[in-house]
């Protein structure tokens, strides 16, 4: 994405003798662009956990990096690095797919070629990801005329739940890039932007992104998407995921479960975009196997933002004393799916297709 001109990645190297990772410290947006400079492992596991950086295939991508960092500085400590680079978020499986990656390519070298190898995988990792996500984009696309083909002169509106854009992967996003490709071919998109409580990544990030981009939006409050798609105001629903089983239920932030059900009561199609890191086909029933992150408490009470003067502050807008839950995720039944869109192509949310589509995921 462009920021100031500049073309960016979300994760990116600097190059020279001590390399390092940097990326946009996300909790600052859409106040402030401010890239951070990640020089070992335990950077990188503050920057996850803390959500610095976020978004599944970003999660995934970064702790790549955190894994070559520590092998600069210990090669013999891969397996303990892994294991707690692993451990940060639990719910994306992306997390765990990049470091079984990095396992796999490192585990039978002798330490001495460690360094080297870790920083060409999770290079590698990172530009599967930017180009993935581009094959998205083009697979999605295809939605987004059949709708502007069907209606001409019309804008044609998407809604969309969190944050599955240029900043959740390395490159393009998942749900937004047939969005950016859709804009870019010249066809009236809008977006409706789920503001995404608790921690508001549609009203901070998705909105920044697609602005950045040039794309027309709108916030709305995330319970309005019943309503919009009562009244025709919905033609299309795409949003990421952190998960999707091999029976093709998916987990996204929480909220997305009650946006397919919305958009099943009212005809409105529900597509969800992946990238093949996001495929666990280990696991089949999605709500009763896909762990759901509990997040803070304070998440829920207290809201972040920036004050008239400029000043970021967070106050607390829930009664004093009431406690909360946090739960971070859901899982939305693959009865609800409309269908994926992965860079092989789109796919029925049900078993059968997605083993013919990911025959290698089946091993
Ligand atoms: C392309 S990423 C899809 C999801 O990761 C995204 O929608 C999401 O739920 C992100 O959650 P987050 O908790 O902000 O990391």
């Amino acid at each position: 994405m462009k920021i100031d001109g500049i073309w960016h990645r979300s994760v990116r190297v600097d190059e020279g003798d001590g390399w390092s990772v940097r990326i946009l410290d996300q909790t600052k947006l859409p106040w402030q662009v401010e890239w951070l400079r990640l020089t070992n492992e335990d950077g990188v596991a503050h920057a996850i956990r803390s959500m610095q950086t976020r978004g599944a295939p970003l999660i995934g991508a970064t702790a790549a990096y955190g894994v070559a960092l520590a092998m600069r500085r210990d090669p013999t400590a891969l397996e303990p690095v892994c294991a707690m680079l692993a451990e940060t978020r639990p719910t994306a499986i992306n997390l765990r797919w990049a470091i079984d990656r990095m396992l796999t390519a490192l585990r039978n070298l002798p330490p001495q070629d460690r360094a080297v190898a870790a920083y060409a995988e999770a290079a590698a990792i990172a530009d599967d990801d930017a180009a993935t996500c581009a094959a998205i984009g083009r697979n999605g696309l295809p939605l987004l005329q059949e709708i502007a083909a069907r209606k001409p002169g019309s804008r044609v509106n998407v809604l969309t739940h969190c944050n599955a854009g240029w900043l959740a992967t390395v490159d393009w996003g998942t749900a937004l890039a047939p969005i950016y490709m859709a804009h870019d071919a010249g066809i009236p998109v809008h977006v409706w932007v789920d503001e995404t409580r608790p921690r508001n990544q549609g009203a901070a990030l998705t909105a920044f992104e697609l602005g950045a981009h040039g794309v027309p939006h709108t916030v709305v409050a995330d319970n309005a998407g019943g309503h919009l798609m009562q009244h025709g105001e919905v033609d299309i629903v795409i949003v990421g995921t952190d998960r999707v089983t091999r029976t093709g239920d998916v987990a996204n932030k929480i909220g997305t479960y009650l946006k397919a059900l919305a958009a099943k009561d009212n005809g409105v199609p529900f597509w969800v975009a992946l990238p093949h890191s996001t495929l666990d086909m280990r696991v089949a029933d999605g709500v009763s196997e896909i762990p759901i992150e509990e997040r803070s408490q304070a998440e829920v009470t207290d809201l972040t933002g920036r004050t008239a003067d400029g000043r970021i502050e967070t106050i607390r807008v829930a009664a004093a004393g009431s406690p909360a839950a946090n739960p971070a995720f859901d899982v939305t039944p693959a009865r609800l799916v409309t269908g994926l869109i992965t860079e092989r192509g789109r796919v029925a949310a049900e078993a059968a297709a997605l083993a013919a589509m990911y025959p290698e995921k089946l091993a």
